[in-house]
């Protein structure tokens, strides 16, 4: 077994685990920065669920070794770890601040002391109101929320939210995702699975992408942008010229309007052969392909299908 490397809060070699002899998890391997936050991607099934649970200890794997914070024995860092399930649940009858509470006390904070960190965490997030509540009196986003909390509250060096997007509506998933930002900011790790692009597009350095538990790509989000070349899209006033030597031979217009991809030779030499060559520009952008484009060249165009009809199934509303 070799030493882990103490920047990283996840190392994790070959990680394999079977269910019924089928692979869910195919040989992974990720290495994860302390400080960052780190996004894994992946349509349901893809083996994300069961990568974090090998992650935290809470499963092994078949085959592979993984560090937690640097331990071999990852349950034993649970007191530094926080961890939002996928599976949201709450004793209805506990009053949320308990409930917050209780949790940090699973993961070793002094009862007393969760209590007062629950209300004020309770107070900080808009929803003092609601602290003396019972969760079954609670919105289904704020239930969530308090889970959310309870994630938090022992003060943990590394979080781990799964699927922690889904079920919330617009405006929640927004103070999450700042929430997740301040958390980093003071230097906690955070690693959350998605099957939403545009929630790691925002929030993560980097990424890997899962699908049938193996990972088809990782590392910074904008070297799997970096991938595609940007887009032109152009109209103009005039449909030929010399300035058609700066267009790909294969572009052919719709109307008057062209779209290609941007020619190795840049921005400046297609600028310049348009005005010189009196194209008429009606409208022009040159636009860096998203994470989304990046995903469906890596992934294929049917896991980002099924990505999107997963997000369409899986995307709760707040009071429901
Ligand atoms: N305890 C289990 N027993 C048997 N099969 C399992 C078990 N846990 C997961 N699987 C299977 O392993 C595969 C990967 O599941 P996993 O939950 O890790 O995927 P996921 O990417 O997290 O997707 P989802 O968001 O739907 O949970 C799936 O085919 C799933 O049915």
């Amino acid at each position: 077994m070799h030493a882990p490397h103490s920047q990283y809060a996840i190392e994790a070699r070959n990680i394999v685990k079977r269910f019924d002899g089928e692979a869910a998890v195919d040989g992974i391997d990720l290495t994860i920065r302390k400080g960052s936050i780190f996004g894994i991607l992946g349509p349901n099934g893809a083996g994300k669920t069961t990568t974090l649970r090998m992650l935290l200890g809470i499963i092994d794997p078949d085959e592979g070794e993984r560090f937690l914070l640097g331990s071999p024995e990852p349950i034993s860092m649970a007191h530094q770890v926080g961890y939002l399930p996928e599976e949201r649940g709450l004793y209805q009858s506990m009053k949320a601040f308990d409930a917050i509470a209780f949790m940090g006390a699973l993961r070793g904070l002094p009862l007393a002391e969760g209590r007062k960190r629950g209300r004020a965490m309770m107070e900080d997030h808009g929803l003092g109101d609601a602290a003396d509540k019972q969760i079954r009196q609670l919105s289904k986003g704020m239930a969530q929320t308090v889970q959310l909390l309870g994630t938090l509250v022992h003060d943990p060096d590394l979080i781990i939210l799964d699927e922690p997007f889904s079920g919330l509506d617009a405006l929640n998933q927004g103070k999450l995702e700042r929430l997740i930002r301040a958390q980093a900011d003071k230097g906690v790790t955070i690693i959350f699975s998605t099957h939403v692009i545009a929630h790691a597009e925002r929030l993560c350095e980097e990424i890997a992408i899962i699908a049938d538990g193996k990972i088809s790509f990782k590392g910074k989000v904008s070297t799997a942008r970096d991938r595609l070349r940007p887009q032109v899209h152009l109209e103009t006033r005039n449909l030929d010229g010399p300035w058609r030597t700066a267009i790909p031979a294969e572009c052919k217009p719709l109307g008057h309007n062209w779209h290609f991809t941007l020619p190795e030779s840049g921005v400046e030499p297609l600028l310049h052969a348009l005005v010189e060559g009196g194209a008429g520009i009606e409208s022009l952008s040159i636009e860096r392909p998203g994470l989304h484009d990046a995903f469906v060249q890596i992934a294929g165009d049917a896991a980002a299908r099924k990505m999107e009809a997963d997000a369409g199934n899986n995307n709760g509303d707040e009071t429901a």
